[in-house]
């Protein structure tokens, strides 16, 4: 019997996901990392699977021009706001994602930023650099972290993860804030609160939240009014809850103190963007899963998704 055929949308993915994925499937990988949309939909019609990085919409015109070969697509990151799943499952195809190998990293991510936000890491570095050092004892003066109020918007896997890893740093006090309140936020003491309540105490604030109708431009600058002059706010989940001018006004009239930023909305930001002339905000290219070994996982997690899929399994993490 011949093997099911399967899309890779890039010839850049960790080579652990590629090999395991050939021990049982025929690829066909687009050269490169930027096949546009055009490419990927003349080279879909035909194969078994879809197994891709990046923001490929996978909405009713990419499964109408995939037709009915398509058993299964796995994206290889753990958000899926780029696929519209209830569509992908109402025509029978399955659908993988790669959460939970991620957490640690982006919960790195997540600590860094704060850390770097809270201590006014990018404006102390371009001070340096322009030879403007001033041994004063009231310069550069952050927030610490010690005794603090955090406030977790989204207190999923990541946000746990990186409460835990915020809790050595003696914080005094975790609120968070979502559905309902949660069992696993006792293993940190959290409290559930409003997110009026959660905008108004919280000395940092970060988002770990997916993009989803409910969370869409839910900062705006009603949100961050409520913050204290004081907070720090952090964002590791996805550019689109917030709403980016807002956070610019935020950070240029002294709203708030910082921001630590992995993830914006437009991504990648332009390169002249106003919000990169700010000396109050940390901001990396959405770096959160960025690391070897993570990104590793990620491919080899993906790649067996499609090939339980194809082989009738229960993918190892399905939506
Ligand atoms: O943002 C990263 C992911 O969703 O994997």
């Amino acid at each position: 019997m011949s093997k099911p055929k399967v899309l890779v949308n890039r010839d850049d993915i960790p080579t652990a996901g590629l090999d395991l994925l050939r021990t049982k499937c025929k690829l066909t990988i687009l050269p490169g990392s930027n096949s546009t949309r055009e490419e990927i939909l003349r080279a879909i019609p035909g194969h078994d699977g879809f197994y891709f990085f990046g923001h490929v919409n996978v909405n009713t015109d990419f499964l109408d021009i995939a037709g009915p070969s398509l058993k299964v697509i796995s994206t290889i990151s753990a958000g899926f706001d780029h696929l519209d799943v209830p569509e992908i499952k109402r025509r029978g195809i399955k659908v993988g994602h790669t959460p939970i190998v991620l957490n640690a990293a982006v919960a790195e991510i997540a600590v860094m930023l704060l850390l770097n936000a809270a201590r006014r890491a990018h404006e102390s570095r371009s001070l340096l650099e322009r030879g403007k050092v001033e041994a004063k004892p009231q310069w550069l003066l952050g927030q610490d972290i010690r005794g603090s109020t955090v406030g977790i918007v989204g207190l999923g896997m990541i946000g746990l993860a990186i409460a835990n890893r915020l809790v050595p740093f003696e914080v005094g006090r975790f609120l968070y804030t979502g559905h309902a309140p949660k069992k696993s936020a006792d293993e940190i003491g959290a409290e559930f609160v409003s997110l009026d309540d959660l905008l108004e105490l919280s000395d940092f604030v970060i988002v770990a939240t997916p993009l989803t109708i409910e969370t869409h431009g839910l900062f705006d600058d009603a949100a961050f009014d409520k913050m204290k002059k004081t907070a720090v706010f952090i964002n590791i989940g996805r550019g689109a809850v917030v709403k980016t001018d807002a956070l610019l006004r935020a950070l240029k009239e002294k709203k708030i103190f910082a921001a630590g930023l992995d993830v914006v909305d437009p991504e990648p930001l332009p390169k002249d963007h106003e919000l990169l002339t700010l000396p109050n905000l940390e901001i990396v290219p959405h770096i959160g899963s960025a690391t070897i070994k993570t990104r590793r996982d990620m491919a080899i997690v993906a790649a067996q998704n499609i090939t339980n899929a194809l082989e009738g399994k229960p993918l190892v993490y399905p939506l």
